[in-house]
This record gives C-alpha cells, structure tokens and sequence, in this order.
C-alpha cells in the first residue's frame, strides 16, 4: 500500500499554529521505548481514614497506578464548555476549528519541543489535517478548543508529553472497521491517562474535483479505516478502482487538490470537500448507516473518577505464563457484575513468543499478548477496586489506563440517514 503523506513539510515551526506563542527551540531527541514499570494495583486504591476511596485529586494520584513514571505537571482546567461557533461538520454539530484560508499545517515530529506555551484555550492535539473526523472529534470533546493537527498519532501524544497540547484526542475503534491498533499500541508505549471517550457518528462522502465523473476514476484513497468502512458500497457503486491508503481522510482530499488529481477519489467528510475545493460525487458511502468511531481524551494527569455519573475503566494486562489467566480474570468483573464494553488483544511486544518444552511432544510455541479491557464502573468504586486487585494477583503486569466518564450523548445518526 502506498503511503501519502499530505502535508510534508519537516521545517514547520509552530509559530505558524499559535501566532502568541515563543518560536520553538529545536527538538530535543525522544526515547519512546522507556521500559514498561510493573505496577501494583493494591495499593493503588487506598481507602481514606473514613474507609472511603480519598476523593481529592492528591488521593487519586498519589494512588494513581502508573505512578511510576509520571510526569510532575501542573493540571491545567482551562476547557471552555460555552458555546461556540458551532455549524454542522459532516453531520455533526461540531466546532468550525479553522478558517478555510489558513489551514494550519501538521505537527511532524521535527516540529516537537519540550518548551510549554500558555494560550487561553485549551490545545488539543489529533491526526489528521483541518476536515479529518479527528478534528471533528476534538471539537465535540472540547469545544472551544485550539485543534493542532499532527501527522502520526505519536506526534500527537508527544505533544501532550511536551506541553505543546494540553489534551489529545485519538480514534480506537470504529464500529464496522474495528480497532485502531495502532493506538493501543501507543497508550501502552507512553505514559499519557484516559480522561473522557467521544463516540462520532461518520458520514463518509465520495469527493472529486469538480468536474470528474465517477466514470473517470481508476483509484480512490483514503485512511485505511475509511476504505474499510466503505468497501462493500464502493463496490456496489460499480467502481473498477484501485484502493489505496493514505494517512487521512482530509489528506486524501488535500492530495487530489494539490496535485490536481483526475482519475483519484478521495473518501472523506464534506467538511473536507469544501476545505479542499472537491465535489461530492457520492453522499453516505459508509457501508452501515450508524457508523461511529469512538475516540479517547488524553491527558498528562488522570482524573478523579466520581461516581455521580456513569463511568468506563480502561486497562492493559499480561501474564508471563500466558492466555491461561484470561478466563479468571474475566470472572473477576463477572463475580462482581461488572460488564465489559471492549477487550482486545495485541502481541506482546517484549516476549512475542513463549516456548512450552515437551520431551515427548516437541515444543510448543505459543504467542504472547497484552489485553486491553474497558468495563462499565468507577475505579471510585469498590467493587471496581477490589476486582483490580483480584485481577492483580492473576496478572504479571497491570496498568490502569484511565477511569472516565463515558460518552451518554443521545444517539444522533449521521446526517442524511
Ligand atoms: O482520517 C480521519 O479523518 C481520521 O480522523 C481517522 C479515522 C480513524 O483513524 O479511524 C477516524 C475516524 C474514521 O473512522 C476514519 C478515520
């Protein structure tokens, strides 16, 4: 698959994105591949002096479980809930976080500096260029907010890291594409938490520029997860096309307008047909009309969990004697009636592959995996404390990722259904 990058341009400074803001030094090289700290959920969840959970944000962190290698950095609450300029995206009502005539280019990875700015808004980081669902995603979570695109998803955690962005937020599923491994990848490799969840209904639309016909075209790009979301429509609309996958949606489009593309379609939202200056050719190709992507809110600090409203827990765990533990810690929430939303599986990088000796039989190469699990309660609750800490006798590692509220939106299907 060939990759495009839309918005190349290695020596961007960030002056261009925040025009109040110092020009940043130089970047400064990033270890990503810190070493995963074993975490001890038991004393993670300390009960105050009254046998509560402590509530204050002291409570919280200091029991925080991935304590261990946490950043010291100040909270900073600046969102904006009023309401904004808000006009419909792609269906959605959402923020108009750019002006059409100046788009703000990417964040690379060159363009990262530890230097911390001060806005008045809060800066939110996504992938993506100006019409991406992500910018989309970072309006309905925070509106109001300065939306800094970035090129790859790490850019834009290590913007969080730098204080470049106060927030990020990034897809992890999607509900007819599936997971966004990539990103639970990264929540693993760095140490940002999980603050809040937005789940966006996406309309997908078939852009060209003006003038081409359907007839026309020989390709159509787009993020992998767009193509994927669409494929079974593509081909019912009878298109003898090449697919090929790009970076983002609004970068496809980006590409076909800059490189004044005849035979390529882009698939993408009409917030980005009008950005780019593309024609819808079709209108709602996503295969499944309630198509929705859900998107996390990262931060550099956790927040306290409460439990005045309804809240998600998400973590990450492994053994060192392999899958054989899965069933039991599952049982942990079950005995608890604790639902599980979400469960996925990645390899486990650090030991991929565990051998199991049979002088009889041979030997047995079993793969080795992280488990990521989301389920429906507060880690201010206790049955959701002591199934951690059940589930920490099971496990070889345990992280929490965050404990936040989830996303009780109504459901508002994407326009046109
Ligand atoms: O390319 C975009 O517009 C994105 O915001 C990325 C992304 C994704 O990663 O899944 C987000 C939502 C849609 O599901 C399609 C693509």
């Amino acid at each position: 698959m060939q990759t495009i990058s839309p918005s190349p341009n290695p020596t961007l400074s960030l002056k261009s994105l925040f025009s109040d803001h110092k020009p940043l030094i130089r970047a400064r090289p990033y270890s990503s591949n810190r070493a995963l700290k074993r975490v001890v959920v038991q004393c993670v969840y300390r009960r105050d002096s009254s046998g509560g959970v402590g509530s204050n944000r002291a409570d919280w962190q200091s029991s925080c479980a991935i304590l261990a290698s946490k950043v010291v950095s100040q909270q900073q609450d600046t969102e904006k809930t009023g309401n904004a300029d808000i006009t419909a995206v792609n269906g959605h009502k959402t923020l108009d976080l750019v002006p059409i005539d100046s788009l703000p280019k990417p964040l690379t990875i060159t363009d990262l500096s530890p230097a911390p700015m001060h806005g008045a808004q809060l800066r939110v980081a996504y992938q993506g260029v100006p019409g991406a669902y992500s910018e989309a995603a970072a309006g309905k979570a925070y509106p109001n907010c300065d939306a800094i695109p970035c090129d790859q998803f790490e850019v834009a955690f290590q913007a969080v890291e730098l204080w470049i962005a106060d927030r990020a937020v990034l897809p992890v599923e999607n509900s007819l594409g599936g997971s966004i491994h990539r990103n639970y990848d990264l929540l693993l490799r760095h140490r940002l938490h999980i603050v809040g969840e937005v789940q966006l209904p996406v309309h997908h639309c078939l852009l060209a520029l003006p003038g081409v016909r359907k007839e026309y075209l020989t390709r159509v790009i787009s993020h992998p997860q767009a193509l994927s979301q669409c494929e079974l429509t593509i081909t019912k609309l009878g298109l003898n096309v090449a697919r090929e996958a790009v970076d983002d949606t609004a970068g496809a489009a980006e590409f076909i307008a800059n490189n004044n593309l005849r035979d390529t379609a882009a698939i993408a939202s009409a917030r980005a047909a009008d950005l780019y200056g593309l024609q819808i050719l079709a209108d709602g190709i996503q295969d499944d009309s309630s198509n929705v992507t859900r998107f996390v809110m990262l931060a550099r600090e956790p927040i306290i969990p409460r439990t005045d409203r309804p809240f998600k827990t998400s973590i990450v765990f492994a053994h060192d004697k392999g899958t054989s533990v899965l069933f039991k810690v599952l049982s942990a929430f079950a005995f608890r009636n604790i639902s599980l939303t979400k469960i996925e599986s990645r390899p486990h990088r650090n030991s991929p592959i565990r051998l199991v000796d049979d002088a009889n039989v041979g030997t047995a190469k079993h793969f080795e995996y992280m488990f990521y699990v989301d389920f429906e309660a507060s880690m201010a609750e206790s049955r959701a404390q002591n199934a951690l800490a059940e589930v920490q006798e099971f496990t070889s590692f345990l992280r929490v990722l965050g404990s936040y509220p989830m996303d009780m939106t109504p459901w508002c299907p994407s326009r046109g259904d």
